[in-house]
């Protein structure tokens, strides 16, 4: 049972968190989700981990995604765990929120300051990050090739107030012990960021202490030995997944997570003369009057604004009554799964 443990702690879970399998029930994460089927690292037997494409069975209590425990009975899912954070975003296609990855503890936002900082794209995946439920850490890139990034550090920790913000470099190296400290073992990181900010070569620079995950991987014709892409077991112990399809800045996120993006705005609209004064040219606003006396940049404002209505155009586009009576389905579902399964 320890080694199991063992193993189950390099997928990423925390020691000392409940076990979620019992009997003949096998522990495993999905790494990548491939249409209807689900690409599962787990432990048929003992400790030595495998890699096996199950199709999805359709009454799983939850559709799987990238970084899932799931639990294997008679040789197929048949339970999704509970989730402790989800990241998730307004689905391309249809009218409703896509949850991209599951359990992760640390997101880093990443993005580049050898061309100036974008503090739009900051704010906007604070915002995302803070209503997953995961830690947010800053992680600016490409400090080799700016003079002087010290300005871009304070503009990154007034953007995001408490976020941590870590100054990094692919190149000279910087940063990169402060980023494996936070990676330890029973931990899973993932990286946001716009394309070309460098989240490949941060992944490369800090591997230089890891190795991918490498298992066992039955497909029918046998075994054979390969690496998943997806979910990197780093030397420092914890796990990074890589998922190249959560690099959409889409937004959606609850009022809460918007607040603790800017809890400099919140703070200034307990003084505000309504409750609930949208800062807009509204009679005693506390927020609009910080602006004019160069208490709170105005960029910031122009911000908070333009995030708070993108969302609330996520939230028309998608239905919440459809959303609402899906959940209700889940919350069933996992309640007779539990049932029938112990
Ligand atoms: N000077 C400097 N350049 C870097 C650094 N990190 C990445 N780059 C360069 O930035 C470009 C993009 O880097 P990638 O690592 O591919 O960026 P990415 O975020 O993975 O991009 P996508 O895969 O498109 O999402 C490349 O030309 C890198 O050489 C760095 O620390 N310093
Ligand atoms: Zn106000």
């Amino acid at each position: 049972m320890n080694q199991l443990l063992d193993g189950l702690t390099s997928l990423g879970w925390a020691s000392g968190t409940p076990l979620f399998f019992s009997g003949a029930e096998r522990p495993g994460r999905v790494s990548v989700v491939h249409g209807p089927s689900i690409e599962v690292i787990w432990f048929p037997y003992d400790a030595e981990a495998e890699t096996t494409l199950f199709e999805l069975r359709r009454d799983l209590n939850l559709r799987p995604v990238a970084g899932d425990w799931i639990v294997i009975d008679g040789g197929e899912p048949v339970r999704v765990v509970p989730r402790r954070t989800s990241l998730s975003r307004p689905d391309p296609n249809e009218r409703d929120i896509q949850v991209l990855a599951a359990n992760i503890d640390t997101v880093m936002i990443v993005l580049p300051i050898d061309r100036g900082l974008n503090l739009k794209n900051l704010e906007r995946l604070s915002v995302m990050v803070w209503d997953s439920g995961a830690d947010p850490l800053i992680v600016l890139t490409k400090a080799d090739a700016t003079d002087d990034p010290g300005p871009m550090v304070d503009e990154a920790q007034a953007a995001a107030p408490g976020v941590p913000v870590v100054l990094t470099s692919a190149v000279d190296g910087r940063g990169l012990d402060e980023l494996r400290s936070r990676m330890g073992a029973g931990t899973t990181t993932t990286m946001l960021g716009p394309s070309g900010v460098g989240k490949t070569s941060l992944l490369n620079a800090l591997e230089g202490h890891a190795e991918p995950v490498r298992e066992v991987r039955r497909d029918g014709q046998g075994r054979h030995t390969t690496t998943t892409r997806k979910l990197y077991r780093l030397g420092i112990g914890g796990v990074l997944l890589d998922l190249p399809g959560i690099r959409s800045l889409d937004l959606y996120a609850s009022d809460a997570a918007v607040e603790e993006t800017f809890t400099d705005i919140a703070a200034l609209a307990e003084h505000c003369r309504f409750r609930d004064c949208a800062h807009d040219g509204d009679e005693g606003c506390a927020v609009e009057a910080a602006v004019a006396a160069g208490e709170l940049p105005e960029r910031r404002l122009h911000s908070w604004h333009a995030i708070r209505r993108e969302m609330a155009y996520q939230s028309r586009r998608s239905d919440p009554a459809a959303m609402a009576a899906q959940r209700q389905e889940w919350k069933r579902i996992t309640k007779a799964s539990r049932k029938a399964g112990r």
